[in-house]
C-alpha cells in the first residue's frame, strides 16, 4: 500500500514550528499580522477565510479582516487593499479569490503592495519565483513541494507531470520543480510537463510521471490506466460534490482515490492533504514578511 502524504499532520508540525518563531518574535516586540479580505457570501470562501482566521489565532498571528458585501465597488476595494497597504500592523494581505464578476481581479492583486502579498500573485513576485530569486512562494505550490520533500521523496531528475496551468497552482508549480534544488529554496531539479485541455494524448503523458500532479478543479478526473505503477500522486483538487449528508455535500479531488492509490507510492487525500499545507505556507509567508519588515 501506498505512503499517505498526510498534509494535516504535516501542516501542524510546520505550524508548532512556526508558533515558536511568532513567540521569539514577540519578544522582540514583533508580532506578524495578516489582514483577509473576502467580499460577497460564497459558502466555500466563507469557510477557508474562517479557517485562515483560526489559525492565525492558534499560532499567534494577529488577524484583521474586511468582509464586504457583493456590490462592493472596484474603488471600494482598492481602498481597503491601500489601507492595508498603509497599516504597520499587517505584513500579508491577501484577498479571496474569486471574486464578484464585476470586480477586477488583476487590478486588485497589482494593488497590493508586494512586500505584503503573502499569496504570491503579484507580477513581481510572480517573475522572481520564475527566475529563481522569490520573495515568497506561492502556497499551494509551496505546500505541494513541502510535503514532497519532508517525506524525503527524491525529485532530482524524475519527471513530474503537472495537470493544470492555472497561474496559481499549475504554473508557478511548474516553475518551482523546474529550479535547481539550492538545498532551501524549494527548487526540485525534475524535468517538468505541463498537461491542459488541448493537450494531446494526454493519458499517455500523465501515465510517463513520476510525480504527478493534478490541478485542473475536475473531480476524479485521473484514473488508474492514467497513472505509472510506483508514481507519487498529488491531488490538488477540491471538489465539492451533492451528497446525502449532514452537510449535502462531499469533498472529492482531481484523482479517482480509490483506483489510483493501489498504483502509486504515496498519494495525498482528500480532504487532509494538499488543502492543510497551503493554509500553512500562508501563515510561513505571514511571519516571512514580518521578519523581512524588520530586517
Ligand atoms: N487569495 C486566495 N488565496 C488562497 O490561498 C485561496 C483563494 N484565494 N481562494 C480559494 C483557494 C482555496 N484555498 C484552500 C485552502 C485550504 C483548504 C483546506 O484546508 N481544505 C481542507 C478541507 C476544508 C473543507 O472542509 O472545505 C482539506 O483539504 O483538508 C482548501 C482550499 C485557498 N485558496
Amino acid at each position: 500500500m501506498p505512503t499517505i502524504l498526510d498534509g494535516k499532520k504535516l501542516s501542524q508540525t510546520i505550524l508548532d514550528e512556526l508558533s515558536a518563531e511568532v513567540s521569539a518574535l514577540k519578544s522582540q516586540g514583533i508580532q506578524p499580522g495578516l489582514a483577509v479580505i473576502l467580499v460577497g457570501d460564497d459558502p466555500a470562501s466563507k469557510v477557508y477565510v474562517g479557517s485562515k482566521q483560526k489559525t492565525c489565532e492558534k499560532i499567534g498571528i494577529l488577524s484583521k479582516s474586511s468582509i464586504l458585501p457583493a456590490a462592493t465597488s472596484q474603488a471600494e476595494l482598492l481602498s481597503v487593499v491601500q489601507q492595508y497597504n498603509d497599516d504597520p500592523q499587517i505584513h500579508g494581505i491577501l484577498c479571496q479569490l474569486p471574486l464578484p464578476h464585476h470586480l477586477d481581479e488583476s487590478e486588485v492583486i497589482n494593488a497590493i503592495a508586494p512586500q505584503k502579498d503573502v499569496d504570491c500573485f503579484h507580477p513581481d513576485n510572480v517573475g522572481r519565483v520564475l527566475i529563481g530569486a522569490p520573495r515568497f512562494l506561492p502556497c499551494t505550490p509551496h505546500g505541494v513541494v513541502q510535503l514532497i520533500k519532508r517525506t524525503g521523496i527524491e525529485t532530482t531528475g524524475k519527471h513530474a507531470v503537472i495537470v493544470g496551468r492555472s497561474d496559481i497552482v499549475g504554473k508557478p508549480l511548474a516553475a518551482m520543480m523546474l529550479q535547481k534544488d539550492s538545498g532551501s529554496n524549494m527548487g526540485c531539479n525534475s524535468t517538468v510537463t505541463i498537461c491542459h485541455s488541448a493537450t494531446r494524448n494526454l493519458e499517455e503523458v500523465c501515465a510517463q510521471a513520476d510525480i504527478l500532479v493534478a490541478a485542473i478543479g475536475k473531480p476524479e478526473f485521473i484514473k488508474a490506466h492514467m497513472v505509472k505503477e510506483g508514481a507519487v500522486v498529488i491531488d490538488v483538487g477540491i471538489n465539492r460534490i451533492d451528497a446525502d449528508n449532514s452537510k449535502g455535500y462531499r469533498l472529492v479531488g482531481d484523482v479517482a482515490y480509490d483506483e489510483v492509490a493501489p498504483k502509486s507510492s504515496a498519494i495525498t487525500p482528500v480532504p487532509g492533504g494538499v488543502g492543510p499545507m497551503t493554509i500553512a505556507m500562508l501563515m510561513y509567508n505571514t511571519v516571512k514578511s514580518a521578519k523581512l519588515a524588520h530586517a
